[in-house]
């Protein structure tokens, strides 16, 4: 089971929305120590991989596997553009600095219209990279390309030989399960991306999870992966519903990758900088509340509370 923490690549302080590239060691270490998350995903949503320049991706992924290197057990890089040729480019370089794989997100501007115009841009990429596994990140929200996982799934490993799984951010766990059903014969990985859902997929089939709570409920997640392991149902309920309750509560408040960024800060101690623009920065207001519940259900320590705290979940 493969835990990925989704906020990757960071960027961090500086007024001129400039990436701190400083922190990325010290973020590796506060991952894998204190959340025990061994697995990275850069440059993809919650690291606002498509809001930075090339240059930018290219000395983001670097980082990540220069810290990475002898901490984590793999480092993944999204390398979906616009651009074929700037998606090729990305993939190329992610190869050349060592990364475990790449994946790429549909081109989201002038879409493909369909599976077969969609696996054949995908093709393109992933043949710019021959050695590194492939995933094709599945995020129709906000791609806004809603050719269903299921059918991108049918026939692609004959058409991109280094195939090797799916990240799956959606809700339809119909897809979600036809995908896994319909491919038991290949060894894909399936690396399911909404984490109050994680049970329910891991149930059909997930073999992994890429998402942003990671980054601060990791520890939280990773023993309900423990308790569904050893196949103690009751107790992986508790933690998805524990968890639940956090994301349900931020959810109502506006909840999105400046929040992510906001209660990352607040929970790892490492300045994380505020979104880039479009995106706004998460509020005072916001940040306070998303503090209070965190400690209510125990997921951040407060000794005052704990011994008279009904709904915490520890
Ligand atoms: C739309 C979105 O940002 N989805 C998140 C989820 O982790 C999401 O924040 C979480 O399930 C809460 O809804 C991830 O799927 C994104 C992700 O894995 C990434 O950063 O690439």
């Amino acid at each position: 089971m493969r835990l990925h923490s989704a906020e990757r690549r960071r960027r961090l302080t500086s007024r001129l929305g400039e990436i701190n590239f400083s922190v990325i060691g010290q973020y590796v270490d506060y991952l894998v120590e204190e959340q025990g998350v061994k697995n990275i995903f850069v440059n993809g949503t919650t690291g606002e991989g498509l809001s930075l320049s090339i240059s930018e991706r290219r000395r983001v992924a670097e980082e990540w596997v220069t810290k990475g290197r002898n901490k984590l057990d793999q480092i993944v890089i999204h390398v979906g553009a616009l651009s074929l040729k700037e998606s090729q480019e990305l993939a190329q370089h992610a190869a050349e600095i060592g990364a475990d794989g790449i994946a790429v997100i549909a081109p989201f501007f002038l879409k493909p219209w369909n599976k077969d115009v969609l696996i054949n841009f995908l093709k393109e990429v992933a043949a710019a990279a021959p050695a590194l596994p492939f995933y094709y990140y599945h995020i129709p929200a906000l791609t806004g390309v809603k050719i269903r996982a299921e059918e991108v799934l049918g026939g692609i490993q004959e058409k991109i030989p280094t195939f090797q799984g799916l990240k799956f951010s959606d809700t339809d766990l119909l897809d979600f399960g036809q995908c896994v059903d319909q491919n038991r014969q290949r060894q894909f990985a399936f690396l399911f991306g909404v984490d109050e859902q994680l049970l329910s997929a891991l149930v059909m089939g997930a073999t992994g999870a890429v998402g942003s709570t990671y980054n601060y409920l990791g520890k939280k997640t990773n023993q309900m992966l423990e308790a569904f392991e050893r196949k103690d149902f009751s107790s992986a309920l508790n933690h998805q519903f524990c968890i639940q309750r956090f994301i349900n509560f931020v959810v109502k408040l506006g909840f999105g990758v400046s929040q992510t960024k906001a209660i990352m800060t607040l929970v790892s101690g490492i300045p994380m900088g505020p979104p880039r623009l479009p995106l706004q920065k998460a509020s005072r207001e916001f940040t306070d509340n998303a503090e209070a519940k965190l400690r209510s259900l125990d997921f951040l320590s407060f000794n005052d509370l704990k011994d008279g705290n009904l709904g915490a979940c520890s």
